[in-house]
């Protein structure tokens, strides 16, 4: 009757599909511009009218869509639409709204995208995060940081043995690699009892720093297209390696989560574990005993995906905080002068240990390490969360229950109202107390509340005892200049610098 008789089935099916397809994607634009709820937040039309706008910026150009994003906040104001589904806030007066304590505002499905569903830091559900979190957070109590400390003390110890001999050799030092070599031995002493010894390699740890940092660009493709994670995830090694090189070292990465996990269960089993020894986070993870009545042991295939996301957690976000630290003290004398001398006055013994506690107390290594802190933005783009029922207020705008709000420390750290000059390291800024308050307003490189970093008093030990330690014995290092190219970073949800860009590297001419 219509004519269609003379075509086949396959031919008619694939008729409509060629059809279908483009007319669904213009009416997917129509509406995600003109009829979706968050139609009326200011923002770029292409931002508001497909996910491909965040896709193209995260993937080509080195993954900066929060440089975007923070362009947008100068151009549109503290609230705008970045994806179809999605605002960002500036105004650091949310922040508490959003991420506190008791915060009913769940992680978004955004963070299914890491291949790491089973870790605490991908749980989405509330109920479920507690239970995980109250499992990991002994292992990072303060009082617990401080019965460990002697691990962080070791690390900077052999840190230092090595820049000594590096520096009577005449070479220079790649203190971003060793910083970071710090955190992941003292990250793998805690959590396996099986040390990394990244500060005892030749490269210090460079091919697995590598590994981690080009497996990121994969959550970007898996955020885009969320089907392709399970496909991506079953695929052979070689496979996955002719295809892309992130997917192939996010299986890498995955691979070797699972043996380190496995290793573990298996000197558990086989009665190898010390009883002396201080248990580390994965043999109690495998322990029922002393958890939440609701917790169940995990699978060593589930628990590979904490490792994933402990190791991820800690492989750069530390390091670089440390290295921007050094890098702008050693690169402003005054800065350096100040710091020298309070060290000196404080640990008169360049040789002797410094403790910790003692560490916390002098006021401008604390404002150097915050500058460091702020500058280095740990986890530069947003951290997007679910807005619960029955939607809230922000700016004066409504946003309705389930659709994303988030916000960025790259955005915030920037922010001249807090942050005059925002592109100075100037650790005065910190100085005066009731400033320093004021300005923690903004600070937001551990984020706060229930899904705070879980690490944060760990990380702060390590940065206290490696910067002090370092810089109390050798007061007289000079560094390499670093481009702005160098200092930027790529967001692979932490902060990598640029794979290929110049490193710092110190020398001492006297020690
Ligand atoms: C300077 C160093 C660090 C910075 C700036 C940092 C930053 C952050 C931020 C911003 C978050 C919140 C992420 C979100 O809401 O999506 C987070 C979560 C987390 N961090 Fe860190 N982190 C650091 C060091 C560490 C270390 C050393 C560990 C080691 C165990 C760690 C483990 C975690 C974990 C497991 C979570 C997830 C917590 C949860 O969802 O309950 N971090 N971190």
């Amino acid at each position: 009757m219509f004519g269609f008789e003379q075509y086949s089935k396959a031919t008619l099916l694939l008729l409509s599909f060629v059809i279908y397809v483009p007319l669904r994607l213009i009416y997917n634009v129509v509406y995600n511009l003109f009829l979706h709820p968050l139609a009326n937040v200011p923002g770029p039309r292409l931002a508001a009218a497909t996910y491909l706008y965040q896709t193209y910026h995260s993937l080509v150009g080195g993954s900066r869509y929060y440089v975007q994003v923070g362009k947008m906040h100068e151009k549109y104001g503290p609230i705008v639409r970045i994806t179809p589904d999605e605002v960002s806030l500036s105004d650091p007066s949310n922040y508490d709204l959003i991420y506190f304590v008791g915060s009913k505002y769940p992680k978004s499905t955004f963070y299914s995208s890491f291949s790491a569903g089973y870790s605490t830091f991908a749980t989405q559900p509330h109920d479920l995060h507690r239970i995980r979190r109250s499992a990991l957070n002994p292992f990072f109590s303060r009082k617990n940081v401080l019965a460990l400390e002697s691990v962080v003390q070791d690390k900077a110890q052999k840190l230092c043995s090595l820049a000594k001999k590096k520096f009577k050799e005449g070479k220079e030092l790649d203190l971003n690699h060793a910083f970071r070599a710090v955190s992941i031995d003292v990250i793998t002493d805690y959590a396996f009892a099986d040390c990394y010894d990244l500060l005892g390699r030749e490269d210090l740890g460079k091919t697995f720093f590598e590994m981690v940092q080009k497996r990121g660009p994969a959550a970007w493709m898996f955020v885009q297209w969320p089907g392709l994670q399970a496909l991506a995830m079953g695929l052979p090694k070689w496979v996955a390696s002719a295809l892309s090189q992130p997917i192939a070292h996010t299986l890498k990465l995955v691979e070797h989560c699972r043996a380190q996990c496995q290793s573990v269960k298996d000197a558990m089993d086989s009665g190898k574990v010390s009883d002396s020894s201080q248990p580390s986070i994965f043999q109690e993870l495998l322990s029922p005993e002393g958890k939440d009545e609701d917790y169940v042991v995990p699978t060593v295939d589930q628990l590979k995906d904490e490792a994933h996301s402990i190791l991820a957690a800690a492989a750069d976000t530390t390091g670089n905080a440390m290295t921007v630290a050094a890098y702008h003290t050693v690169s402003n004398p005054e800065i350096f002068e100040m710091l020298r001398r309070e060290l000196k006055e404080n640990f008169p013994d360049s040789e002797q240990e410094l403790g910790f506690v003692e560490l916390e107390r002098l006021s401008y290594l604390t404002a150097v390490i915050k500058e460091g802190l702020r500058m280095s933005f740990g986890v530069p783009g947003r951290l997007p969360r679910e807005v619960p029922k029955p939607g809230a207020t922000f700016n004066g705008t409504f946003i309705p229950a389930g659709y994303t709000v988030g916000m960025s420390s790259w955005v915030l750290h920037q922010d001249p109202t807090y942050f005059p000059n925002p592109k100075t390291f100037d650790p005065s800024r910190w100085l005066d107390p009731a400033e320093s308050r004021r300005l923690d307003k903004a600070f937001v490189p551990f984020s706060k509340g229930t899904r705070g970093c879980v690490g944060m008093p760990l990380a702060y030990c390590e940065m206290y005892v490696t910067l002090g330690t370092f810089f109390r014995r050798f007061p007289n290092v000079k560094g390499n200049v670093l481009s702005k190219e160098d200092l930027s970073y790529v967001d692979h949800f932490s902060a990598y610098h640029p794979l290929g860009a110049e490193v710092f590297k110190v020398t001492s001419p006297t020690i």
